[in-house]
């Protein structure tokens, strides 16, 4: 397949899960006139239909879906040179996988493009301009993936290393959650430009020991995202982070929230996944504790403050 091959021509895009973010990228490749089709599992269409000859097969499930949702798609068949992309922000319970890995894992022969960024759905509904990354160990994968999606309001760059692309936007999930509670305490500007900041060491310290690049977690799917998701009340996870700050229990929290708050699930695995590989990561834990109730936002403020005094780097 050759990225020339595909710069004129309109794809067939099957995109899996009809949720808030499925639907802002089937909106954006069928502005660009490909012939988009979307499955969910309310939808009408059956899986194999909207499978039926696609070029791209793009998944937009939440994490909880993605392992059976592949299984299904195995079941069919697909031209060898269908390319998978992943839009999935999360990790597998049962194996802390990424979206990606199981997307791989299932079709070993395919080429697999994860897609992440600062991507708030409803701003992108909106249409207001936004950039994201495709990344790839296939290069020409991520810039065929890149053309469908590039617009005048969607700017699409292209990245080598996709671990790093899908952990960004993944950790940063649970950052997010506390920045939530870092504003719904007020605690001020100079305390959530301190959270961020160590927010992004945690990310990638975790990140260097997965294999991810460093580099990665400074660009739009690492730095960019974590921005986007702490500053903005439109990010599901800093909602959860900020409620349970205002006394709301999770249960109530997660009630009322629509759509799926990945860091939720997260900050689970990777505690889980911190503690195998002896991986310090103080902001997850504390979000980890909130989030089983063991502790209210307060002493979670506190435990962070009062640690151990240490230097900021270990060069
Ligand atoms: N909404 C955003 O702004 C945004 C932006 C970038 C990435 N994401 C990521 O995209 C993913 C989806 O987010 P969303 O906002 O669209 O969530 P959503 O809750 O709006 O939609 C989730 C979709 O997954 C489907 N799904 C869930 N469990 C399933 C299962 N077991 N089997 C089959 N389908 C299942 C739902 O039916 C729905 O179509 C998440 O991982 C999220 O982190 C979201
Ligand atoms: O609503 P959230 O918290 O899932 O955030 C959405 C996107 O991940 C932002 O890029």
């Amino acid at each position: 397949m050759s990225e020339q091959m595909y710069s004129n021509s309109k794809l067939s895009v099957a995109i899996l899960g009809a949720g808030a973010w499925g639907a802002s990228l089937a909106n954006l490749a069928t502005a660009n006139g490909h012939q988009v089709r979307v499955w969910s599992r309310q939808g009408s269409q059956t899986i194999q239909a909207v499978l039926k000859d696609a070029q791209i097969v793009l998944s937009a499930i939440s994490m909880i879906g993605v392992r059976d949702v592949a299984s299904q798609v195995q079941s069919f068949t697909l031209s060898p040179e269908t390319i998978f992309v992943t839009a999935t922000k999360g990790l597998d319970p049962q194996t802390t996988c990424t979206p990606s890995q199981i997307w791989q894992t299932v079709f070993p022969n395919h080429a697999v493009v994860v897609l992440s960024g600062p991507n708030l759905s409803k701003e992108i509904q909106m249409e207001l301009p936004a950039a994201t990354v495709v990344a790839s160990n296939i290069p020409t994968a991520a810039e065929i993936v890149q053309l469908v999606f590039s617009s005048g309001r969607f700017r699409v760059y292209t990245n080598p290393d996709p671990l790093g692309v899908e952990l960004g936007g993944t950790l940063k999930n649970v950052i997010a959650i506390a920045a939530g509670v870092c504003d719904g305490l007020q605690l001020g500007t100079n305390a959530k430009a301190a959270l961020v900041t160590r927010g992004l060491t945690e990310m990638v310290r975790i990140g260097n020991n997965w294999g991810a690049k460093t580099e990665t977690f400074y660009g739009l799917s690492g730095l960019g995202d974590l921005l986007a998701t702490c500053n903005s009340p439109l990010s599901r996870n800093y909602q959860v982070g900020y409620q349970l700050a205002g006394g709301k229990s999770l249960t109530e929290t997660l009630a009322n929230l629509q759509g799926t708050a990945e860091g939720v699930n997260t900050c689970q695995v990777l505690m889980q996944r911190a503690k195998q590989q002896n991986i310090p990561v103080p902001i997850t834990e504390q979000v980890y504790r909130l989030l089983q109730g063991e502790i209210t936002p307060r002493q979670a403020l506190d435990e962070l403050m009062l640690r151990d005094i240490k230097p900021e780097y270990n060069y």
